[in-house]
This record gives C-alpha cells, structure tokens and sequence, in this order.
C-alpha cells in the first residue's frame, strides 16, 4: 500500500497539530497528511492573548477524523525514514512518499532508572499512564514521586488517602519553575496559615544572588496530557490518612541511594534507602515509585542517514525546525533548539513551545516550497510561560530564575502572603526576567521592560512598591 503527500506530519500532539494546521493556512491546496499512532489528537483551543508573548489557551483532544478536509489522516506509526528517496514506511507496511516532512514525535517519561523489570518504577505521561497511576493506587498506602518539576508539584498534592513521600534533589520544591522564595509562599498557602481577620503585610526585599544560595529551605501511545490531568481523575490510595497526614513528607536535598522489591510474602512494595546531603541516611517503604524525573525525546524509528541528535537526546534543529536530513524538519518536544538563542529566550518542554515550534515548522516547510523567505518568529525572542501552580495563576517570563545569567544579578522580591509574589531577575539594572504569581496584572510591563531593555536603576525599590503604579512610569 503506498500514499503521496507533499507535506507529512508525524504525530498528533500539539506540535504535530500546529504544524499541520500551519500548513493549512500557508498552503490551503497542498495535500497535508498527519501520521500518527493514536487516534486521539491534541489541539490549542480558546486562544487568549495575556500580552504580546503570551498565551493562555486550553488543550482539547478530539478524535483525527475530525481534524478537518484539509488535512488526511493516518493512524499508524512512523517505522522507517528514507530521506534521500523522501519516502518513509509505517509499522502496518505503508509507503508514504513526501515533498516534506515534519517529525513531532514527543516525549515519553525519562526513568530516574531504565533497568528492564521495574514494574514498581511509573512515569506519567499519557491518559494510559494515569489509568495505569490510577490502578495502582486503589491499593496502595504509600507513594514516593521522585523529582522536582511540573508534575511532581502538581501530583504532591493531589493525591488522597496515601502517604506521599516527596523526594527532592533541592533545598525548595518546585525548582524547575521557582525560587525558594516563591515555593515557600506556595507552601504557606497550602498549609492555609493565612489568618483570614489580618490584611496580609506586604515586603520588599533586593537581594544579591549569592544571598539566595539555598540556607534552609505503558503505554506511550498517546500525546502527553491536558491541563488540569490530575482533576479530572480520582487519585485516591488505600490508606486512611487524616487531614494533616495527606500532606507529602518531603525529602529536601535527597536521593534514591539503593532500592529493592520487598518478598511478596511481606506484602510486597519496594524498599528504598534515600540519601541525604548531610551524609545521613534512611530507609522507607512504599508500594511504588512515581519517577517524575522529565522528558526523554522519543524517535523509535530508524532512517537512511543519521540523525543529529543533541546531548538531550533531541533532535537537532535550527531556526527554522529543520534537521541535518534534507526536506526533513521536527518541533516540539522531540527537538532540542541548536540556533544561537535571543537573549530572552530558552527552550523548555512545554505546550506553549511545542505549539510555536510546530507552527514555525509549517510556516518553513510552506515557504521551502514556495522557494521564499521567513524569519523565524518574534515568539522565539522571549520565553514566557503562563500556568498554574498550587492553585496560583503564575507568569515566567525571560530569564526567569537567572538561567545562564551566572552570579551577576540581583533579585528584588514583593511578597503578600496568600496574594502575590513577584520577582523581577536585574542585571545592570536592566530586567532580565520575572516569576509573577498571583494576579499582579504585571505582565505586559514586564515584557515591555524586559524587551526594551529600560534602565531601572534609577528607580530603585519603587519599582516594586505597591503604592506605585509602575505601569504609569512608562507610559
Ligand atoms: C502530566 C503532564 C502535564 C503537563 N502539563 C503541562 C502544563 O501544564 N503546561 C505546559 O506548558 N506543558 C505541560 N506539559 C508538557 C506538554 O504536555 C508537552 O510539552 C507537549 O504536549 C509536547 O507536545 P508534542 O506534540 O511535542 O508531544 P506529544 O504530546 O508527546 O505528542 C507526540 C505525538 O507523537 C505520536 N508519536 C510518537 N511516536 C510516533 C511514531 N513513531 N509514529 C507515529 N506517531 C508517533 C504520539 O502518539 C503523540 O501523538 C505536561 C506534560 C505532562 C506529561
Ligand atoms: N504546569 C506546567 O507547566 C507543567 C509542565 N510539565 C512539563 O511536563 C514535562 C514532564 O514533567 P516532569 O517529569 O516533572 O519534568 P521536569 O523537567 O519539569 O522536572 C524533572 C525534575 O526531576 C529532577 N530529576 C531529574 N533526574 C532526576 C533523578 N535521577 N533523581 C532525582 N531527580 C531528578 C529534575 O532535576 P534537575 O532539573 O536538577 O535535573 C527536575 O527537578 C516537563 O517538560 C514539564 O515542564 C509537567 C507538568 C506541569
């Protein structure tokens, strides 16, 4: 069996989607085929602009046969790449010739261990996994999620009736997106110490990096998940926790040292010895293991002529999503950004990426054919992410925790306690990045400020004063 196309995408996460709807629009009479092994597909919906880099949308599955007349389907997965004869072969044998191909492939959970029989070993990623988090919960009373990011924070406290042990490499959780700053305000939220007769105290403090230097504190067959995944399940274990105890115990600054499964005769599980920085050690018991430890770029197909990957294990591609193979581009999370990045910007795994790489993708590929020019997009000058964390609306723009900004640069933090916190990330005066948590209504500015590269020095503190409308300071 063989097809023809011009444009082949592969996958239908939300890169995989962007791009083809991209070629839709660039190229309306093109024929554009979506390849991909699961017949649920994700797309960006209900679009809203926050400021001019950011986004908030929601992520809607629908079945591929819905995907519209102008782009075909087939559900099916990629086997084989022939890009010198720009052909590729399907698991079911079908051949598919194109003009051009985009490879959205994803992601699939990175095990803090890939030995082959860890069966108590889980990584989240898909609707199956869940189902899988799901079953295994029903009957355990004990749960340990290694790791510190997106989905560690969001399950830590998500899940009832089960001990949760919390293992972090950190002195704070939630590093992946936080200072210890803002996940000590998270944590006093979830601790509901506000007192609800007090109006909260406002503080502002500037601090130089050095004085942040932590103290104290299976299935893949699927797209990754949507928003708010760990609601629309019930995550409920088999233990009788009361209140307080269905908080997680964290670990801070910990590791997984040595594990091993238990004699089903003992009731099975896991039995674990954690590491800790000050050299001491312990030991735990749990039914499993969630590995929320991060992404690895999935591409298990084989092809004429290697493939550059990066150290990550991404596909190599360069402002233009095209890889080292002729004709052949990728996006999403199965790439890794090798152009010489704006000085706002970075790569991180995240839907908001995965969309704007896999439009860009369908944008290069349109003009490819066309034998025009494009630039890349404005969306790659600065990083911005728009989410929500512990119940918060958070905002992480630039440079937001000073990645790669080394030693030199300053903090200045407002804080109101179970309202907002706001950091903005200076260097030489001039802001570098901002984690706004709350509805500070700060955005726009930010990225103005960011962008335009204002010196703030002469403003010192007010810039953060509460008192001051600082979006009327540049006006
Ligand atoms: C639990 C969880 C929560 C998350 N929450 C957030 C969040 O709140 N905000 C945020 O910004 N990001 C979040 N992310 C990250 C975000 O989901 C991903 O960055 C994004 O979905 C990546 O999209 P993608 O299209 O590149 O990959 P995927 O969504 O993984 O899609 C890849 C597609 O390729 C298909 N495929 C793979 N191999 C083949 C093959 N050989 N042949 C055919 N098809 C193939 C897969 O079936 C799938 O359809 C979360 C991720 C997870 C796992
Ligand atoms: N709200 C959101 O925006 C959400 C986003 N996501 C995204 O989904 C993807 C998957 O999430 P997740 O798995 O949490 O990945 P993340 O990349 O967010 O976090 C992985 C965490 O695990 C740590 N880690 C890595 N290896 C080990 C190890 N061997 N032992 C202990 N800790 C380790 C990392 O530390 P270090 O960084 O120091 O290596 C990091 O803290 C990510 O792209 C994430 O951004 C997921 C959920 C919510």
């Amino acid at each position: 069996m063989s097809r023809e196309c011009v444009f082949l995408v592969v996958g239908g996460g939300i890169a995989g989607v962007s791009c083809a709807e991209s070629l839709a629009i660039c190229q309306p009479s093109a024929s554009i085929l979506l390849l991909t092994e699961s017949s649920i597909v994700k797309s960006v919906t209900n679009l809203v602009p926050i400021a001019r880099y950011l986004h908030k949308f929601d992520v809607r599955e629908q079945n591929v046969s819905e995907m519209g007349a102008s782009v075909g389907t087939l559900v099916d997965q990629l086997e084989h790449i022939d890009s010198s004869g720009h052909w590729v072969r399907t698991k079911k044998g079908v051949v598919i010739r194109y003009r051009y191909l985009c490879l959205c492939t994803g992601g699939a959970p990175k095990l803090f261990s890939s030995a082959p029989d860890e069966s108590r070993i889980i990584g989240i990623r898909d609707t199956d996994s869940v189902l899988e988090l799901q079953r295994r919960l029903a009957k355990a009373k004990d749960v340990m999620i290694l790791g510190n990011g997106g989905i560690a924070s969001e399950l830590a406290y998500e899940l009832k009736n089960v001990y949760v042990h919390w293992v972090v490499k950190d002195s704070h959780i939630s590093a992946t997106f936080v200072d210890p700053g803002a996940a000590e305000f998270f944590q006093l939220a979830r601790k509901e110490v506000k007192d609800k007769g007090s109006v909260p105290k406002t503080a502002i403090k500037r601090m130089r990096y050095d004085e942040l230097l932590p103290k104290e504190l299976d299935n893949r067959h699927g797209a990754a998940l949507g928003p708010d995944w760990h609601r629309t399940y019930d995550l409920s274990g088999a233990a009788e926790t009361s209140e307080d105890k269905s908080l997680p115990k964290i670990y801070y600054k910990s590791h997984i040292q040595e594990y091993h499964e238990l004699e089903p005769g003992t009731g099975g599980g896991l039995s674990i010895m954690l590491g800790h920085e000050d050299g001491s050690s312990e030991r735990l018991t749990c039914d499993f293991i969630v590995s929320a430890t991060g992404v690895q770029p999935r591409h298990e197909y084989t092809s004429d002529a290697a493939i550059k990957f990066s150290e990550d294990g991404g596909i190599s591609v360069d402002e233009m999503m095209r890889t080292n193979l002729p004709d052949v581009y990728a996006a999403g999370d199965v790439c890794t950004s090798a152009w010489s990045p704006a000085p706002h910007w970075f790569q991180m795994r995240l839907w908001t990426q995965a969309r704007q790489m896999g439009s860009m993708a369908g944008r290069s590929m349109a003009a490819a054919s066309e034998e025009e020019t494009v630039y890349q997009d404005f969306c790659f000058e600065l990083f911005g992410h728009v989410t929500q964390l512990f119940g918060y609306p958070v905002v992480l723009l630039g440079r937001f925790n000073g990645q790669d900004l080394g030693q030199d640069y300053e903090i200045l933090v407002r804080c109101t306690p179970n309202k907002e916190y706001i950091k903005f990330v200076l260097q030489n005066g001039r802001l570098r990045g901002a984690i706004l948590i709350g509805d500070t209504d700060l955005a726009e500015t930010c990225e103005n400020l960011i962008l335009n590269g204002i010196d703030l020095e002469p403003f010192g503190d007010d810039i953060l004063n509460p008192d001051i409308d600082i979006e009327d300071y540049f006006d």
